[in-house]
């Protein structure tokens, strides 16, 4: 019994969550992170952006610890950006249905349709963002059209983990892993496209991954 909503779990309903959990878990933060990749290939203003801030907080002798993933605010306006053009889970909500016969925005639902939030949609409405297709992790920043939106749901110009009591448990765990995880991997090493271009295309799987896998060089940088 789940006391604070008063909600029955059933034996199978506990199973279902945990796999949720490992999938999603695993999956999403892996195809985030992809798309991040992507972007830092392709646009390499970005990625030496990102290098000058972890040089400059971390230092190129040291690795990057915890205490510091606080302390890069261009890092993590990079995830949220890749949050936004890329979101792993595109269509929120799928389990909604609408008990009766309804009208939205004039539109005629009927009782029984299964009614999604098309946040892949929402988060390039140019009725929102200036440019939305340009990869622009500045957008996050002071100076910036949306420098105080947070990801975890309070925002609806951006909810890459959904809203409300059934958005994603994992979000918190999600950033700061995906943080820690680009920190490490960028302050490392610098990344190229292992052929001239990279391949944007989509295709929606259990998360909306990359159609054609990404394919990097790594080359170290940081001081022994
Ligand atoms: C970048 C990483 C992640 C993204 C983008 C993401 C995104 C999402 C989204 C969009 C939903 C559906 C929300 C809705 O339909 O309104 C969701 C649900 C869920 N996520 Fe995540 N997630 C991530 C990481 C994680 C992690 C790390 C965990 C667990 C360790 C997790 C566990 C779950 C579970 C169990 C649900 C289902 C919740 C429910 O049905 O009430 N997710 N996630």
């Amino acid at each position: 019994m789940d006391r604070a909503l008063g909600v029955k779990i059933q034996e199978n309903g506990g199973c279902f969550f945990f796999q949720e959990m490992i999938f999603r878990g695993t999956d999403a933060m892996a195809v985030l992170m992809e798309w991040a990749m992507a972007r830092l290939v392709l646009h390499r203003d970005v990625q030496a952006k990102v290098h000058r801030e972890l040089d400059e907080v971390v230092g190129r002798s040291s690795p990057v610890a915890e205490p510091s993933l606080p302390a890069l605010p261009y890092l993590q306006a990079l995830i949220k950006e890749a949050l936004r053009v890329h979101p792993p889970g595109p269509l929120l909500s799928w389990r909604h249905r609408a008990m009766s016969d309804t009208y939205v925005d004039g539109h005629f639902v009927p009782a029984g349709t299964t009614a999604m939030v098309n946040q892949w949609a929402m988060s390039r409405d140019p009725e929102v963002w200036d440019a939305p297709l340009e990869f622009r992790p500045e957008r996050f920043l002071a100076g910036g059209e949306a420098p105080d939106v947070s990801v975890l749901g309070a925002d609806g110009r951006l909810v890459p983990f959904g809203s409300g009591r059934r958005s994603c448990p994992g979000k918190s765990l999600a950033m700061t892993t995906v943080t820690a995880w680009m920190a490490t991997l960028l302050h490392e090493f610098e990344w190229a496209p292992a052929a001239p271009g990279v391949d944007l295309s989509e295709v929606l799987r259990l998360s909306c991954e990359m159609a054609a896998p990404l394919q990097v060089r790594a080359r170290p940088r940081r001081d022994a």
